[in-house]
């Protein structure tokens, strides 16, 4: 039986009985006269004869796809047809009938055309579809002032052209033959662009398609990932598809091409993560903070792969970190300069520490004396031998701070003195050392710009750089408060130096020890006073008498390892201290000292927690760090001035309140022994490891006092803080 509506096959000819069942949305006719129909569509019924449209003139939407239809000059008796559909026919006329005048959209892809013509007729023509036909030139659309969607897709197109300044807004290419972007300049409404299965390999061409949000690009020739810089700059670029390029076989090519396109969101019909453009950052253009962590990683891995070494000298103790001065600011700002001046002012507190270098020595240069001068290779194979703190790659040469380099310094009973980049500093407060940080910063980028020139050393590139760091310097210290000490003005460097010196003098307490008529505090009476409960300072305000401790404590450092003469105690406790680190290294089990002072935690700030993250030479910090100073403690606790206790002059409000304040008894020796004895025999006791133990109160308070290191006090030694930071918090390390 016929289908309804259905032309008998023979003809395909359309009869007014069909067409009536096929019309729809009634409405007004253009006059406004009569109702009619608007709409008529009759898909696939193999048309071949549509003559009978003729007299549908009030049509103003047509469709006939899938049909075998030749011949559409009905199309002519319809000046109100504003779509008309015509797809999968047999067309080979373009446009073969007379323009209405209203006509907007068109398609007519899956035809038979071969050739474009003028089209000037048609300005309202916005949406015209033509894939799918023979089509090998694109022309006559000069005058399709509306048309801003045009789609080509599988013609025979192997140039672009004939779009110049056309309003398009999509523009469809996909499957022709171009091998090149051209000609679309002046499309600079376009908003996509399929260009897919084509045979491109470059990516010019398309610089100014400012509104480009998606580029298909998927199945061409492309095959250099640099191709993308291209397109770099078009910032409303979200989607690109580069799938089926050769391109695609590169390897890290999707991070590479997320990393040159950060404005992308989709990329390779696959969404663009928040992850995958950090990880693109931190690969091809790491900040530093990741350049650093990097490092500090790289030599943490790499000292912890070598047999375990304890660095004695500068072993983070009891009381305080070993201390260093770091001089840091761009380059040639006057940081080595000032370092040798100030180790040789203050030759009796610093020595200057000397980085390792693979850039050649300059005229006058010593080696050992300003860098230790060596070929990559050796740098390298001091890298892998986990011989650096922190190293740095700048100006195209390596740089590194050993950790002899510290050592050697500190076995003489010195400060170090090192000058360094920031990304030097950044890794290097990712280690437990703790220095205090000059920042010597040009404010006169000329003048600074002109003395690099003056130096002959460098070239205009590496100048730029240099006065274009100055702004990164400037930020940090604007942004991270407390990320550098201080900071000094470098352009004339006989007012930094004399800054600087005024610095350190503060720092050392020097200003205060003239004022007590240059009296030095031996090491013995330091620990007396501290012991027996005197001030030295009484009277003193509390900040005074804290820098005054500084001071002492740091002097007596200084002297007690530049006279080497130990007592025997002394020697005792830290041997003691340095056999439950090795114990802890090799894995034995702690020693009774550090089991009983466990106890203790309780009375531990909780801000100790924060200190224990892994940092370079700390494989074994965590155990040791609280053993040592736990049995330095006890050493101090048993009267006996231990290389830590010596400098242990107690808190500062220990020693200006002596009289007032909480006197420290020392640790009673028969109680340690029968807490020691209770230990080794649980039943003699209550207690079990586990078990909280009551605090002997000659003890607590000592931990108490503790707000930063774990069972440390909570003074600094040297440097001590300087006035600027004497309230602040140090800023957060990152
Ligand atoms: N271990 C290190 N870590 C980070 N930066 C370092 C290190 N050692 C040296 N630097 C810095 O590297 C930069 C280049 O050093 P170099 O000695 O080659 O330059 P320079 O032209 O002599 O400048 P300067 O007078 O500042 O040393 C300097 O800013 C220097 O302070």
């Amino acid at each position: 039986m016929e289908e309804e509506g259905k032309p008998t096959e023979n003809t395909g000819e359309l009869t007014e009985d069909e067409v009536s069942k096929c019309l729809s949305n009634l409405g007004l006719s253009a006059t406004g006269l009569q109702h009619v129909y608007q709409f008529l569509s009759i898909p696939g019924r193999n048309l071949t004869n549509v003559s009978i449209l003729s007299n549908y003139i009030h049509l103003q939407k047509l469709e006939l796809p899938y049909n075998r239809i030749k011949d559409l000059s009905c199309v002519s008796h319809m000046p109100y047809l504003i779509i008309l559909d015509a797809s999968h026919n047999e067309l080979s006329d373009f446009f073969g009938f007379k323009p209405p005048k209203k006509l907007k959209e068109v398609n007519f892809s899956r035809n038979q055309i071969s050739e474009m013509k003028d089209l000037s007729a048609y300005s309202s023509l916005t949406r015209l579809v033509l894939d799918y036909n023979s089509f090998s030139v694109i022309r006559g659309l000069e005058q399709c002032a509306s048309l801003t969607h045009l789609s080509l897709a599988h013609n025979k197109i192997s140039h672009i052209s004939g779009l110049d300044k056309l309003p398009l807004k999509e523009l469809y290419l996909r499957g022709n033959r171009i091998k090149k972007i051209e000609n679309l300049q002046t499309l600079t409404t376009l908003q996509t662009l399929d260009l897919s299965c084509n045979k491109i390999r470059c990516l010019s061409g398309l610089q100014s398609l400012h509104l480009l949000g998606t580029l298909n690009l998927r199945s061409n020739q492309i095959s250099d990932i640099s191709e993308a810089t291209h397109v770099q700059d078009l910032h409303l670029l979200r989607e690109l598809n580069l799938q089926r390029n050769p391109v695609e076989d590169q390897p890290d090519y999707r991070l590479e091409v997320i990393f040159i396109l950060q404005h992308l969101s989709k990329l390779d019909e696959q969404s663009v993560t928040a992850e995958e453009k950090v990880s693109a950052v931190n690969k091809y253009n790491p900040p530093m903070e990741v350049v650093a962590a990097r490092d500090h990683m790289t030599h943490v891995v790499y000292q912890l792969m070598q047999p375990q070494v304890i660095f004695n000298s500068t072993l983070p103790s009891f009381d305080s970190p070993y201390p260093m001065l770091v001089l840091t600011g761009p380059q040639a700002c006057g940081k080595r300069e000032l370092a040798h001046k100030l180790c040789q002012e203050f030759s009796e507190y610093f020595a200057y520490g000397a980085c390792h270098t693979t850039r050649g020595p300059y005229y006058g240069e010593e080696d050992g004396s300003d860098y230790h001068f060596v070929t990559e290779e050796e740098f390298q194979s001091m890298v892998h031998m986990g011989k650096f703190i922190q190293t740095v790659q700048y100006g195209g040469h390596w740089y590194g701070l050993s950790w002899e380099a510290i050592e050697n310094v500190a076995r003489e009973g010195f400060a170090c003195c090192v000058h360094m980049e920031l990304e030097g500093v950044l890794s290097l407060k990712s280690s437990y050392f703790e220095p205090r940080y000059v920042l010597l910063i040009p404010t006169s980028p000329e003048d600074y710009s002109n003395c690099l020139r003056r130096r002959g050393l460098y070239t205009v590139a590496q100048i730029n750089t240099a006065v274009s760091r100055i702004q990164i310097y400037n930020q940090t210290h604007r942004e991270r408060p407390g990320f550098f000490d201080s900071a000094i003005p470098c352009d004339d460097r006989g007012e930094a130096y004399k800054a600087l010196r005024q610095l350190v003098k503060e720092y050392l307490g020097l200003e205060e020890q003239a004022g007590e008529n240059n009296i030095r505090v031996t090491p013995d009476s330091a620990s007396t006073a501290e012991l027996s409960g005197e001030s030295p300072a009484a009277g003193k305000s509390e900040v005074d008498n804290s820098l005054d401790s500084y001071y002492k404590n740091y002097q007596n450092k200084v002297q007690l390892q530049l006279t080497q003469r130990k007592t025997h105690a002394e020697l005792a406790s830290i041997q003691r201290r340095q056999q439950t680190i090795r114990e802890a290294l090799m894995g034995k089990s702690p020693g009774a000292y550090m089991q009983l002072f466990k106890r203790c935690t309780h009375t531990v700030p909780s801000s100790m927690d924060s200190r224990s993250r892994p940092a370079v030479g700390r494989p074994i910090l965590d155990a040791s760090e609280d053993s040592s100073s736990e049995e330095s403690l006890a050493s101090s606790g048993l009267s006996v001035r231990s290389s830590v206790g010596a400098f242990s002059a107690g808190s500062p409000a220990e020693i200006s309140g002596a009289g007032s304040g909480p006197y420290v008894e020392p640790l009673d020796v028969s109680s340690l022994g029968q807490e020691l004895e209770s230990f080794r025999d649980p039943t003699k006791s209550c207690l079990t490891p586990d078990v909280p133990r009551p605090v002997p109160e000659q003890v607590s308070p000592t931990l108490g006092t503790s707000p930063a290191r774990p069972g440390s006090n909570a003074k600094r030694i040297l440097p001590p803080i300087p006035s600027g930071r004497k309230t602040a918090e140090p800023s957060p390390k990152p």
